[in-house]
């Protein structure tokens, strides 16, 4: 299939995916029971895999299909298929050597094999090493013998584990000869191809009920010696030889190069989430009017309340900042996997650090923008047919899977202060930390120039990497180093955020400065970051003014400089997130259609409630009748 750029993959995506025939015609599911939601996902994904595999898409074109995952419209409770298209393929893809490729790839892609990614156990999630669950090989029998010694170790959480996948990459710490060998990937299947029931020595099922996402289909998973032939150990990477002799990978963490990857979707696909969720809260801001009259006789919009304005205007412009900045960790990821798949691996510790930092930077900000979004629709945004908070629900797993946000941040910190500290192989040409090993950029602030803005930021960033790193360094003489490490966290974590929205509006500015062939579509990406900077100023006031070099006069001028340019900014509303080209059906939000005919969809919604299918449910005597007993 012919390469097309972003808007292309969107117009011919949108097309096909909305008017597809088997995803054409959408159900509402707020009543179904959770195997009735379950049964309606899964046949939505599975025509999704069957789009992708019919279209040939390739990954960038699939990452768009898959970003439909935050929509109303295809999995609206959750992606079944999720896990099985965005780990377990690359997975495959990456670890898997050429052999194991030619032989599994083409049951996966005919169907035959489903899978997911089996990691996180009870116990363990965030600290990898832990896991518990062992591959012990037998080389008389060129076998590894899979098990989960007790509960705490039982498999935990993998998506579409519970009743949908027949096989799993199974993380478990690798035992040769005797001896640990780390977390390795294993191939492993765990129910009948054509019955679906579990095989012998396997213990598998659902999790249960969730915050959101509840047809993600989470499961569990124990092992009792189940015996896997050598070969499904995936080689790429290290290797196990028939006599059991053991070749270690090229980069101690090559195995761990699936999160990688996951993070920089979810990072790119979070800000997805984000533009829905926008676009909802500006229709109705402006829809919805409430309040004295004006002159015009009118209740006022409210959106013209300066309060409202700050709910909604900034993340709109939080939208188009993150999705340049996460496009580009994008490309960087696949320029970077592609020189580690030839065998060098310089770039990789920079890219682990930046992929930590966005995903948790963008995860954060974006479930903190929806919920303010939520609440900028009053009651409404509350009902569930807003869609508001199934947005908020998605976005808010997103800081916790993958890498909990903190662990992820302390990953970034640990990079930084070894940086700062030049302890780390210098950073390469085009590296994102250059500016810890140069002197601060001493340009004035001044309210207005974005240029200024971003030299604070990045004052900011560079104050607080170098003083948690001097910090630490101080304590490490006298203390054990795991508590200097404790004792810095909070700090570490604060520099590791600082350093990101550094990243953020260094990529912003670059885009920003660009030559455009509409000189009104250059001014509106000059106001989006101007809106954004100065938000991102009043947001961390303390930080701004103890490393960015701003006085107290300059955050006063920076709170009413912010207003103004929100004052600015709202008659663009309705473009800038039309813009977004998300078509109705996408949405799906009774708050958040193009017509703004809000009241007759709530109306409509409201009528689909079983409660209201008799003027007096049979329900209320059957409990009434119970209670006077
Ligand atoms: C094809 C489809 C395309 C697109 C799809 C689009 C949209 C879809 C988007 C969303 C999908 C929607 C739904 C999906 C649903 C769910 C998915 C979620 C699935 C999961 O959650 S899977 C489980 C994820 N688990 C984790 O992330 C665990 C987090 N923990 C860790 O990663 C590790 O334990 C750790 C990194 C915190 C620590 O590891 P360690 O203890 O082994 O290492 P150290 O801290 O000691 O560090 C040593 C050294 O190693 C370096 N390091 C660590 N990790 C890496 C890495 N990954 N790569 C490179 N280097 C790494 C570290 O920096 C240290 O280096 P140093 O030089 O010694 O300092
Ligand atoms: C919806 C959903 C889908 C998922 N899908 C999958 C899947 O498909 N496959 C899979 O394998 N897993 C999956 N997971 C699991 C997920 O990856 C883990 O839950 C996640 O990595 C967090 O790990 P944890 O649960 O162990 O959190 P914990 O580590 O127990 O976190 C609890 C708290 O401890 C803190 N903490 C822990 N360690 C440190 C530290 N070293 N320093 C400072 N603070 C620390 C954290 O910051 C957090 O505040 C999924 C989870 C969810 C919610």
């Amino acid at each position: 299939m012919v390469s097309r750029n972003r808007s292309q993959v969107k117009d011919h995506l949108g097309s096909k995916v909305l008017n597809h025939p088997e995803l054409r015609n959408t159900k509402a599911t707020e009543y179904m029971s959770h195997e009735e939601k379950y049964r309606y996902n899964l046949s939505r994904a599975t025509a999704m895999l069957k789009l992708i595999d019919e279209e040939g898409m390739d990954v960038n074109e699939i990452s768009k299909v898959m970003s439909h995952t935050v929509s109303g419209f295809t999995t609206p409770d959750g992606n079944p298929l999720a896990v099985h298209q965005v780990m377990f393929v690359p997975t495959l893809m990456n670890q898997a050597d050429d052999d194991q490729v030619s032989r599994w790839l083409g049951d996966v892609f005919n169907g035959t094999i489903v899978g997911t990614y089996a990691q996180t156990e009870l116990s363990h999630g965030t600290f990898v090493r832990g896991l518990r669950t062992t591959a012990t090989y037998d080389p008389a029998s060129r076998t590894f013998d899979l098990h989960t010694p007790d509960v705490s170790a039982a498999k935990w959480w993998p998506g579409g584990l519970g009743t949908t996948a027949n096989h799993a990459v199974v993380m478990a710490q690798l035992y040769t000869d005797g001896q640990p060998r780390g977390i390795h990937p294993f191939m492993v299947a765990i129910r009948d191809r054509e019955t679906h029931r579990p095989l012998p020595g396997i213990t598998v099922g659902e999790i249960g009920p969730k915050l959101g996402q509840n047809t993600l289909n989470n499961g569990y998973l124990l092992f009792d010696h189940v015996k896997v032939p050598r070969e499904n150990m995936l080689m790429r990477n290290a290797r196990v030889n028939e006599d059991g002799s053991y070749t270690k990978p090229s980069h101690q963490k090559a195995s761990y190069g699936t999160m990688v990857f996951t993070r920089v979707a979810i990072a790119l696909d979070t800000v997805d989430a984000l533009q829905i969720a926008a676009t909802i809260a500006a229709r109705y801001s402006i829809v919805r009017r409430q309040g004295e009259p004006r002159d015009d006789g009118q209740e006022p919009q409210i959106i013209d309340y300066q309060t409202q304005q700050l709910k909604v205007l900034p993340h709109i412009a939080a939208c188009y900042v993150l999705r340049a900045s996460t496009a580009r960790l994008w490309e960087h990821h696949t320029h970077v996997t592609s020189e580690v798949r030839g065998g060098d691996t310089a770039l990789l510790p920079e890219l682990h650090a930046t992929a930590c930092c966005l995903k948790a930077l963008v995860t954060q900000d974006c479930s903190e923008a929806i919920e303010a979004l939520r609440l900028s629709c009053g009651g409404h945004g509350y009902m569930t047919a807003s869609r508001l908070p199934a947005l908020y629900a998605y976005a808010t797993a997103g800081a916790t899977y993958e890498g909990e946000n903190t662990v992820l941040l302390l990953q970034t910190a640990r990079y930084l202060v070894k940086q700062a500290g030049g302890s780390h192989a210098p950073p390469a040409a085009g590296s994102a930390v250059t500016y810890l090993s140069r002197p601060a950029d001493d340009t004035p602030f001044a309210v207005g120039s974005p240029a200024a803005y971003v030299a604070a930021v990045g004052r900011v960033a560079r104050g607080r990497v170098t003083e948690v790193a001097a910090a630490l360094q101080a304590d490490r003489q006298t203390m054990p180093e795991a508590d200097a490490w404790n004792q810095s966290l909070v700090q570490l974590v604060a520099a590791a955020l600082a350093h990101g929205r550094y990243f953020v509006v260094r990529e912003f500015a670059e885009v920003v400065s660009q030559q455009s062939s509409s000189r009104a579509i250059q001014q509106m990406l000059q106001l989006l970051f101007s809106v954004y900077l100065a938000h991102a100023v009043s947001r961390a006031e303390g930080d701004f003014i103890t490393y960015g070099g701003l006085t107290p006069s300059d955050i006063r001028l920076n709170r009413r400089h912010l207003l103004r340019l929100l004052a600015e900014l709202r008659p663009h509303m309705i473009p800038l997130t039309d813009a977004f080209d998300l078509p109705d059906r996408l949405i799906n939000s009774t708050l958040g259609a193009w017509d703004g005919d809000v009241y007759r969809r709530m109306f409509e919604q409201a009528s689909h409630s079983p409660l209201n299918t008799d003027e007096v449910p049979a329900s209320f005597h059957q409990a009434m009748l119970r209670s006077k007993l």
